[in-house]
């Protein structure tokens, strides 16, 4: 949890966002939010070429800009950008193993490890992202997601700070996101599987007004990551409050 023990927050603009669509959304969006989004350590994960444009446009405002990859190592690797680099450029987060990137570059556990212990090497909190391919029963989900976090974080030491985030493929973008009872199993997974005291669990997708309570009424969720919701000012504002409230 943030300092004050308020839960976490995140986003991802994936590739959704233009360089000026993505400054717009700062100053629209993000920054007459900062405040509250600030309490909850709040950072938006962008593409790499956009990454020191947003923190100029951030400095200050307690909000940071984090990266959506990365890779683990320097040298030899043209088009990738190393865990060391963006930790040079100031960026503390970096999101690993998203859906996406296991679906479309075929990435897998053992690679995303490799980049998880790059970016703890190099300083940077890792956000695992996990979850299930398809709707399967809790208990199916549970082992895997379990499984997925426990392989990326094998070598990351354990009081390194980490964030583990629990995206269902199939909830990602889609109209509902999981069961809370269902979340809760994969929850109680995760936390078996990684007793690391400065690890925190995030649920994403399909994230809306009202998931962070109801997720919260049946586990200790720290907090959610945000994806479309965190694209309209009023809706992040409410999301946002919701998270706030849990903390009082
Ligand atoms: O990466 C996916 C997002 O975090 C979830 O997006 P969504 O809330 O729009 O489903």
């Amino acid at each position: 949890m943030a300092e004050n023990d308020a839960p976490l927050s995140l986003t991802s603009t994936k590739m959704n966002l233009g360089r000026e669509q993505t400054r717009r959304w700062l100053d629209e969006v993000i920054l007459p939010n900062a405040r509250a989004l600030a309490r909850l350590s709040f950072f938006a994960c962008l593409p790499y070429p956009l990454i020191p444009d947003a923190q100029r446009q951030l400095e200050g405002s307690g909000v940071s800009a984090g990266a959506q990859n990365c890779w683990h190592s320097d040298g030899a690797a043209t088009g990738e950008v190393s865990a060391g680099l963006l930790a040079e450029l100031g960026c503390g987060q970096v999101m690993l193993g998203h859906a996406e990137r296991r679906r479309l570059f075929h990435e897998d556990d053992s690679l995303i490890a490799r980049k998880a212990t790059a970016a703890a090497g190099a300083g940077m909190t890792p956000v695992i992202c996990v979850g299930e391919e398809r709707r399967v029963a809790a208990r199916s989900a549970a082992a895997h997601v379990a499984e997925q976090a426990r392989r990326a974080l094998a070598e990351v030491p354990a009081r390194h700070p980490a964030l583990v985030l629990y995206e269902p493929a199939w909830a990602i973008g889609s109209a509902h996101g999981a069961e809370p009872g269902h979340a809760a199993t994969v929850l109680e997974a995760l936390r078996s599987a990684l007793p690391r005291p400065a690890t925190h669990f995030l649920y994403g997708g399909a994230v809306t007004p009202g998931t962070y309570t109801a997720l919260r009424a049946r586990a200790p969720w720290h907090g959610v990551a945000v994806g479309r919701a965190a694209q309209d000012s009023g809706v992040l504002h409410e999301v946002t409050d919701e998270l706030l409230a849990a903390a009082s």
